[in-house]
């Protein structure tokens, strides 16, 4: 089934075209690498696959909800923000079992996995005592990713989750992003690190000026760049973002 089915999602604000007639067809339980330059409406998207911002125009379904049902949809989503909202007064255990709370999740289960996920990501039982007030920056996103996939959903979108995160805890993310899609969630991962999405991405879609400019297999991407002497997803990415007229001339001849 498709997790994520867009049909010229679009969204306008005043003048500016932030997304512009995306079309999305996501398979359920695979990485989607959402990649594109800064401006290029990656956190528009975002939002209004969320149901955070209403699309102007076109369409989408989320796990096979309308994205302008939100109240369907939430229970069935997770989203890690680039800003996360987090109760600064609050402790770690405090912030997890309000999200869990609000969700309804079952109470010892959802203690058994908060411990679980704080273990793997390096916070102790001290640290998840300590108000998030006197988090450093990693400790916070740590704490807003356990949020955003404690309920196990159905799809998670998430916005630089490795931000800020140490080699080890970056890697742990990127361990827990796979278990999460081995137990069937789908994952839509915006980010501008490319190894990242190298590694555990099934797909990659490249956007740029709101219009998807490319999607493919990591390898399939990187084997279409032309420049570059070891031919990187990051070549591939530079010259589908390019301004410069001789790139997009090369990327037009080749495509056709
Ligand atoms: N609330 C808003 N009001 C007006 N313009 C907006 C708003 N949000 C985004 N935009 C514009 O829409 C375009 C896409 O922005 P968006 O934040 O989606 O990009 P992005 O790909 O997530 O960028 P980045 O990689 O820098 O996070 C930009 O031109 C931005 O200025």
């Amino acid at each position: 089934m498709t997790a994520i089915d867009t049909t010229a999602l679009t969204k306008h604000y005043g003048e500016t075209i932030a997304v512009d007639s995306l079309d999305l067809a996501v398979p359920e339980g695979t990485v989607y690498g959402f990649l594109g330059p800064n401006g290029s409406g990656k956190t528009t998207t975002m939002r209004m696959l969320t149901g955070l911002t209403t699309p102007t125009s076109g369409s989408a379904t989320v796990a096979g909800v309308s994205v302008t049902d939100r109240d369907v949809l939430r229970p069935r989503i997770g989203y890690l923000p680039e800003e996360p909202p987090l109760y600064e007064q609050a402790t770690a255990y405090e912030q997890l079992e309000y999200v869990a709370g609000l969700r309804d999740l079952p109470q010892q289960d959802t203690q058994d996995r908060i411990d679980e996920l704080l273990d793997r990501l390096g916070l102790s039982p001290k640290d998840a005592a300590t108000r998030i007030a006197d988090y450093s920056k990693g400790m916070r996103q740590k704490v807003a990713y356990i949020q955003a996939v404690l309920h196990s959903p159905d799809i998670a979108f998430l916005d630089e989750p490795t931000s800020g995160l140490d080699p080890r805890a970056a890697r742990t993310i990127r361990e827990l992003i796979r278990e999460l899609t081995d137990d069937g969630t789908t994952v839509f991962l915006s980010t501008h690190i490319l190894p990242v999405v190298e590694e555990i991405a099934d797909t990659v879609g490249i956007l740029y000026e709101g219009r998807l400019v490319a999607e493919d297999t990591p390898d399939q991407l990187t084997q279409r760049a032309e420049t570059g002497e070891t031919r990187t997803l990051e070549d591939a990415f530079l010259e589908l973002t390019s301004t410069d007229p001789a790139a997009e001339a090369s990327v037009e001849a080749r495509d056709g």
